[in-house]
């Protein structure tokens, strides 16, 4: 515990208060915050100054002059972190930041590519978006003096890595002129709260961050944030874990129904605007689902009559829709099972990482489970 020691009498130092909680090892979870004493909703766990945030205000002038001047704070931030030396003022939290190796085992981004058509759609898609994003990056260092001898691409993945999962949106009257995805900051100590669905409010002013209790937690529970209310694809590729239990979580239905649709169906849904983006979650389907479905069961004349009206087709035809969407589950479901099996037998990437990937597809097959169960109830 002795990093962890000295990373809080460097917070202190730096005014970062703690009020109740304290960092501590939690399995599966790498840090995290742990109340140290009976807490009561609402009372302020943590504040940072903004002088303790690292910013765009803090990084090093050669950062900010070598790179070119729409260079994305993103890059801006990872190549800072990329010349800390071990005597930089920021080696105590340095020294508790994650591993490379833990950082590039959980992170699909820096997974062995052969295991990313193992994603689900929407992991997929955001992996993508991820990679042209480092791309950009990557190749705004490349095209810099500011690395000489030059760093490799896994040094300024790795940094890049640790301030896409570790930074917080931050306003200032600088940043707010911004494109807001260039609103970040990195806060020491802060960024050891783990994520759950529902957390403590985490709120900032010009002078500071603060963390308040949502609930009252008792001593030794650990004390959460919520980084946004995001699905497990989403967590999966931004954060490299998944929640088993998460009240954001969603199943995109698209590979189900789209095969079901003939060419003129589906053209006709792009027409309309109701191609793709079907979305399952723990108590119903899509509203664009329920849509594409009824065009399945009624005639293309009745199925435009009821779009362009904005009508349902009353219960009979929900019930049909009903039983239609339960046949497509089911069928699904067989498809979700052959993914299972697969990534059995898979040998790229690591054991852990085709685990994780495994567990994602089976929480996909227990939606999909109690949906059937309930639309057969
Ligand atoms: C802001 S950091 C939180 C502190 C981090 N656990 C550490 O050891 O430094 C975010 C990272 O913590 C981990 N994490 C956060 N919440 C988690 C959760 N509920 N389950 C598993 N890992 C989680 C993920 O690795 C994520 O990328």
């Amino acid at each position: 515990m002795e990093v962890y020691d000295e990373l809080l009498r460097w917070a202190e130092d730096r005014g970062i208060e703690l009020h109740g909680v304290a960092p501590r090892s939690i399995p599966g979870r790498g840090m995290g915050m742990v109340a140290t004493k009976p807490l009561k909703a609402n009372e302020r766990i943590l504040l940072v100054p903004t002088s303790a945030l690292r910013s765009l205000d803090t990084v090093r002038t050669q950062v900010k002059t070598k790179l070119a001047k729409d260079t994305k704070a993103h890059a801006i931030l990872a190549a800072d972190l990329t010349m800390d030396k071990p005597t930089s003022k920021y080696s105590p939290w340095n020294a508790v930041v994650p591993s490379r190796e833990s950082i590039s085992s959980s992170l699909p981004l820096a997974w062995d590519a052969r295991l990313h058509r193992y994603l689900p759609k929407p992991a997929l898609a955001l992996l993508r978006a991820q990679e042209s994003k480092f791309a950009r990056d990557w190749a705004a260092i490349q095209q810099s003096s500011l690395f000489s001898p030059s760093i490799t691409r896994q040094d300024f993945l790795y940094t890049w890595l640790l301030v896409n999962t570790r930074t917080f949106y931050h306003e200032n009257h600088r940043t707010a002129k911004l494109p807001k995805d260039d609103r970040m900051v990195l806060q020491p100590v802060a960024d050891l709260f783990n994520h759950a669905d529902a957390g403590c409010e985490v709120a900032f002013t010009p002078a500071s961050f603060t963390i308040t209790a949502d609930r009252a937690y008792a001593e030794g529970d650990e004390v959460f944030i919520c980084y946004g209310n995001h699905h497990n694809d989403f967590l999966l590729v931004e954060y490299g874990f998944v929640l088993a239990h998460n009240r954001w979580d969603e199943v995109c239905l698209d590979d189900a129904i789209l095969p079901e649709l003939s060419d003129g169906q589906r053209d006709l849904l792009e027409e309309k605007g109701f191609l793709g983006k079907y979305v399952l979650d723990a108590r119903t389907v899509c509203y664009r689902t329920q849509v594409a479905l009824r065009l399945l069961c009624i005639s293309t004349e009745e199925w435009e009559a009821l779009v362009d009206e904005g009508e349902d087709g009353g219960e009979e035809l929900q019930d049909k829709v009903d039983r239609s969407l339960g046949r497509i589950l089911r069928k699904y479901r067989g498809v979700v099972e052959g993914t299972i099996k697969e990534l059995k037998a898979v040998e790229a990437g690591e054991a852990g990482q085709r685990y994780m990937l495994s567990m994602r597809w089976q929480q996909i097959r227990g939606l999909i489970d109690r949906t059937i169960a309930r639309l057969e109830s």
